[in-house]
């Protein structure tokens, strides 16, 4: 499976580069071993199942009036996933950059949903879950799943020969079975290369 990089990258906000095109495609010559490649479909589609959460997390905080960004919550999250990323012998600083974009793009969505239910003025939701009791304890179960997925998928996102497949935020919360761009980012920006090479130490 060979990654096809994106031709253009366009900055979003002065922080995130997106890539404008993120056609992945799987290639014989390249074949990766059998378990990454089912590791990285897991990875997917953890990644996916997290975002699609975010329209019911969206929904809570549209009835309840909080805020669509919690820092001290995100903090929580990172936190623990440095100390599971050490314990599964992967880099933390690499992991944490790996969840905080999964962080960002799970905003994206929340906000561009906020955009639409402000234009179309609309009221509040009629069975909403409840945050606290109900999503992120389902969002926290999925952390060690991940964790574990990357942890065996490694040796492929440092080659690069990742086959994922993106979609908009707006196709994504309409039920599609893909990722957004901006979380694909920590696998298509040469970020695990770079840390591989720094906390490997060449043998002599
Ligand atoms: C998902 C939430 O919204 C935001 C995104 C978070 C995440 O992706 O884990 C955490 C806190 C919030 O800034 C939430 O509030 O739980």
């Amino acid at each position: 499976m060979a990654l096809i990089l994106p031709t253009a990258a366009t900055p979003v906000d002065g922080q995130h580069l997106l890539p404008s095109a993120c056609a992945l495609s799987a290639g014989k010559a390249e074949n990766i071993d059998r378990t990454q490649a089912e590791a990285l479909a897991t990875v997917q589609a953890l990644m996916a199942a997290r975002l699609t959460l975010m329209t019911q997390v969206a929904q809570t905080k549209w009835n309840t009036g909080a805020p669509i960004e919690d820092p001290a919550r995100e903090q929580q999250l990172l936190d623990d996933i440095r100390l599971r990323a050490a314990q599964a012998n992967l880099s933390p600083d690499w992991v944490v950059h790996f969840f905080r974009l999964q962080v960002e793009a799970g905003k994206e969505i929340q906000y561009m949903l906020f955009a639409q239910w402000d234009s179309e003025e609309r009221g509040k939701f009629d069975h909403p879950v409840d945050l606290r009791a109900d999503i992120r304890p389902r969002l926290d179960q999925m952390t060690p799943k991940l964790i574990g997925a990357l942890s065996v998928a490694w040796p492929a996102i440092v080659s690069g020969k990742v086959h994922l497949k993106s979609c908009s935020p707006r196709a994504l919360i309409s039920g599609a079975g893909c990722v957004t761009p901006l979380s694909l980012v920590p696998l298509m920006d040469g970020s695990a290369r770079a840390d591989q090479r720094r906390t490997v130490t060449p043998i002599p």
